[in-house]
């Protein structure tokens, strides 16, 4: 039963090890998958899950204890399925805080993925553009992040500590698996896109207002190349359970950083472009999955 914690910032809904293994006893009860490999695909980048063969799905509705999705662009539907020789389990549709998610709920998916067996989270997201040499439509390659939530106390892993999941004081320094950034760069170059590809550094903040100019002025001087909404709590409660994770932004949008810029983002512009590079995210991960080692945590 999922409980109440009072935080720095109120009351908080915190779920217990039992409400993800409700849910994950659930899921291993309705399908015969058994994945090795999760993806979380990012707005309008559902179709990811298309490329899964033998498909058990679910929508998030009739998932016991799963939360639900709001935002257009996120179908709301859990995929099990075969790819390239894996088996995988696909979020179309992720939750993020400003839906009124709290944060447990944000990343609940993430701990029910690990307690079915899954070892590897693949993150996709549609971002904006701080960095000058990315450009909607390019696909950037997450090297790390600043989860800007996190640093003001907003942090998926307050409360008290499940110590079966991970420790109380996990390390964050390399969140990115290396050897999969890498592999996935080689298969960009192997599949001729390698001119759009590119790593960098995602910052996440709540959203759910894009950046004001001031804003994306002070994210661009701190080094940050691309800002979304979401992942940063996913992939923070994926390394503290024990999860190697590969990250991808696809920029669909250049965020406005000086007053004379008259652009002006919005949602339907993000789905767009998601939508126009979808098949060439969808071969690079595809391909990803396929190279990849599924049985070394450590090891590619
Ligand atoms: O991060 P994903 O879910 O891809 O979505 C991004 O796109 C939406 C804004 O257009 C925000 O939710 C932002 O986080
Ligand atoms: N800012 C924040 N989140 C986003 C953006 C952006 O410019 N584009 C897509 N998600």
């Amino acid at each position: 039963m999922s409980k109440s914690w009072v935080s720095l910032w109120g009351s908080e809904q915190v779920c217990v090890h039992d409400d993800y293994q409700k849910t994950a006893d659930w899921l291993l009860s309705q399908t015969k998958h058994r994945p090795q490999v999760a993806i979380i695909c990012g707005s309008g980048l559902g179709m990811l899950a298309d490329a899964l063969k033998c498909q058990d799905a679910f929508h998030y509705t009739d998932i016991p204890g799963f939360p639900q999705s709001t935002v257009q662009g996120h179908a709301g539907r859990l995929v099990f399925g075969e790819l390239k020789g894996k088996t995988c389990v696909c979020m179309q549709g992720r939750f993020h805080m400003y839906e009124g998610h709290s944060l447990c709920k944000t990343t609940f998916p993430v701990r029910v993925f690990k307690l079915l067996g899954v070892e590897t989270l693949i993150v996709t997201n549609a971002a904006g553009s701080l960095a000058d040499g990315l450009k909607p439509g390019d696909i950037m390659i997450i090297k790390d992040h600043v989860n800007f939530p996190g640093l003001g106390g907003f942090n998926p892993l307050n409360g008290p500590n499940d110590d079966k999941f991970g420790p109380r004081f996990p390390a964050m320094s390399a969140c990115y698996n290396p050897g999969l950034r890498c592999l996935a760069m080689d298969i960009a170059k192997q599949q001729g896109v390698a001119e759009l590809v590119q790593e960098g550094v995602y910052a996440a903040v709540g959203g759910p207002n894009f950046e004001t100019i001031a804003e994306a002025k002070l994210m661009h001087r701190l080094g940050v190349d691309a800002v979304g909404m979401s992942t940063a709590p996913e992939v923070v409660v994926a390394v503290h359970c024990g999860l190697r994770v590969f990250g991808i932004s696809l920029i669909t949008n250049k965020v406005v950083k000086s007053y004379e810029d008259r652009e002006c983002v919005n949602h339907e512009g993000v789905l767009e472009v998601s939508k126009l590079r979808s098949h060439t995210l969808q071969q690079l991960v595809s391909e990803l999955v396929s190279r990849m080692d599924v049985n070394n945590n450590t090891a590619v």
